[in-house]
């Protein structure tokens, strides 16, 4: 299959081409500058200026499983809402996203959530996957970095792993950059950074009753 430009477009502007090639050899891609620089800087500083409040503290698992453990992630979070014009901009093109990918790769995602996620200087969030294999509706991890100037000395990387363990990617979180994975394949974690970092994290999904499982949105 050769699918290699594709049109997405995020206020009006056309996004760099993902190289769903790369996608298919590997079950991940990393796309740097996936939004112009200004529009980049735009959501950075929305996401600053969020009032406290806007925040809550993450948690790991889903419904009655669901729990805050500090040991494993530090980051605070913000669901995304349509109804905030600014959020439902990114919504809206991670939705065009969703239809690109359905068409090329026929994977049939049938919705997606995602958070903005703030970590704070020393947070980190620890090796883990985002679904298990069968028994979540989560299939495919979107990640958008919004934060300028990201140095190698800031730490704070995405450190993707292979299945012997072995590292595949060290990804700095430099705004503009958008890393896709199979949910259930890759165990990530993110280090701990010295600087404030934010990003928006996010899931394409089957339709859960169609797969058949009980996964209730958060
Ligand atoms: O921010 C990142 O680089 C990854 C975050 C993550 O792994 C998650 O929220 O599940
Ligand atoms: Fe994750």
């Amino acid at each position: 299959m050769t699918t290699h430009s594709h049109a997405l477009s995020f206020a009006g502007f056309d996004t760099a081409t993902i190289d769903i090639e790369h996608f298919i050899s590997h079950g991940y891609v990393i796309v740097p500058n996936f939004l112009e620089r200004q529009h980049c800087l735009d959501l950075y500083h929305y996401a600053v200026d969020l009032p406290p409040p806007a925040w809550q503290q993450a948690g790991i698992g889903r419904a009655e499983n669901y729990t805050t453990n500090t040991a494993v992630r530090q980051d605070r979070i913000r669901w995304l809402n349509s109804d905030a014009p600014y959020e439902n901009a990114y919504l809206q093109l991670m939705d065009q996203l969703r239809t690109l990918i359905n068409r090329e790769l026929f994977m049939g995602l049938f919705d997606y959530e995602c958070h903005l996620a703030h970590y704070p200087p020393g947070a980190f969030y620890r090796k883990h996957l985002d679904a298990f294999k069968g028994r979540s509706n989560r299939i495919l991890t979107t990640v958008f970095y919004l934060n300028p100037e990201w140095q190698e000395h800031d730490g704070g990387q995405l450190v993707i792993y292979g299945d012997r363990g072995q590292v595949l990617e060290t990804v700095l979180p430099e705004a503009g950059k958008l890393v896709l994975f199979l949910s259930d394949v890759f165990v990530h974690e993110v280090l701990t950074g010295l600087r404030d970092r934010y990003s928006i994290t996010g899931w394409y999904r089957l339709n859960a009753s169609v797969s058949g499982i009980v996964d209730p949105t958060r």
